[in-house]
């Protein structure tokens, strides 16, 4: 069992449970690629299946685990909701690497300086954040450019340990994707004369993420340039791509 197997798990059973889910296509050629690295005495296969769903309010609900052996982990899984509803993201980006664990899980505001706005997606978890944050403290250094897609229950977090990683991470990532969907249940359409206000901040999202995903390098060299700008554009980060095809 790879460390974040259970997290993917425990994930979609919670999906099943409590939502009305559908398939989501996933492109041909995505669903699974795999690589051999390394040199010939010490190859290592870089496995990445992707996984998707939809369900009402929400667009895309998709998951990309990359298992590359004890040294390489990763467990991207971002819930993007349909575009007439201003629910945040639901984000978690878990990966593992030679030095260690990196963190960072997330409800990431569409609005994140909008005190209403506030009051309604980061007040609720905000006991949720200082319960997990106490045995998941603040990760340092991070993109500054990135800030603005953040909520300040932000959990980000550097554990060189995986029994934190096993035990404190899967506790937070439960809890936050219990709170979410709870977010989900209470949601209501919003009024028509916000829908352009909220098309343009997930596309400010969605765009940001495609341009500075920083597993592009990973990628490119298990799987070269062309399938990472094709996986990151038509899968991961996909709503622009959607966008073009409905309104030609
Ligand atoms: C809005 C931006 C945003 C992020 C940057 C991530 C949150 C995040 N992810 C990070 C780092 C990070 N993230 C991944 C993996 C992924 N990150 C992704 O968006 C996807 C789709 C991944 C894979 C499937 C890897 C492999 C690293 C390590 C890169 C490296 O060190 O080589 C970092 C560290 C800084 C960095 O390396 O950029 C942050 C802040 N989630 C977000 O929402």
């Amino acid at each position: 069992m790879t460390l974040y197997q259970p997290f993917l798990e425990y994930a979609i059973d919670e999906l099943n449970r409590s939502l009305d889910l559908g398939p989501y296509p996933i492109p041909a050629g995505f669903e699974h690629k795999s690589a051999m690295t390394g040199s010939a005495k010490k190859a290592q296969e870089v496995v990445t299946t992707s996984y998707a769903y939809r369900a009402p309010k929400l667009r895309q609900i998709r998951a990309a685990h990359v298992r590359g052996g004890k040294q390489l982990q990763v467990l991207n899984f971002v819930i993007f909701p349909e575009l007439h509803y201003d629910l945040p993201f639901f984000g978690a980006d878990l990966v593992t690497l030679p030095g260690g664990h990196l963190i960072a899980l997330d409800m990431q505001p569409l609005f994140r300086d909008d005190p209403a706005y506030k009051e309604r997606y980061t007040s609720p978890i905000w006991e949720l954040f200082q319960k997990h944050q106490v045995n998941l403290p603040w990760g340092g250094d991070f993109p500054e450019e990135a800030q603005p897609f953040f909520s300040d229950a932000f959990l980000w977090t550097r554990p060189k340990e995986d029994d934190v990683v096993k035990t404190h991470v899967f506790a937070a990532f439960k809890d936050y994707l219990q709170a979410y969907l709870k977010f989900v249940k209470a949601a209501k359409p919003v009024l028509e004369d916000c829908l352009s206000e909220v098309r343009e901040a997930q596309l400010r999202y969605l765009r940001y993420r495609a341009a500075k995903d920083p597993a592009r390098g990973m990628f490119q060299r298990f799987y070269g340039p062309e399938w990472t700008e094709e996986y990151i554009h038509g899968f991961l980060f996909d709503l622009e791509r959607k966008l073009a095809v409905q309104t030609p």
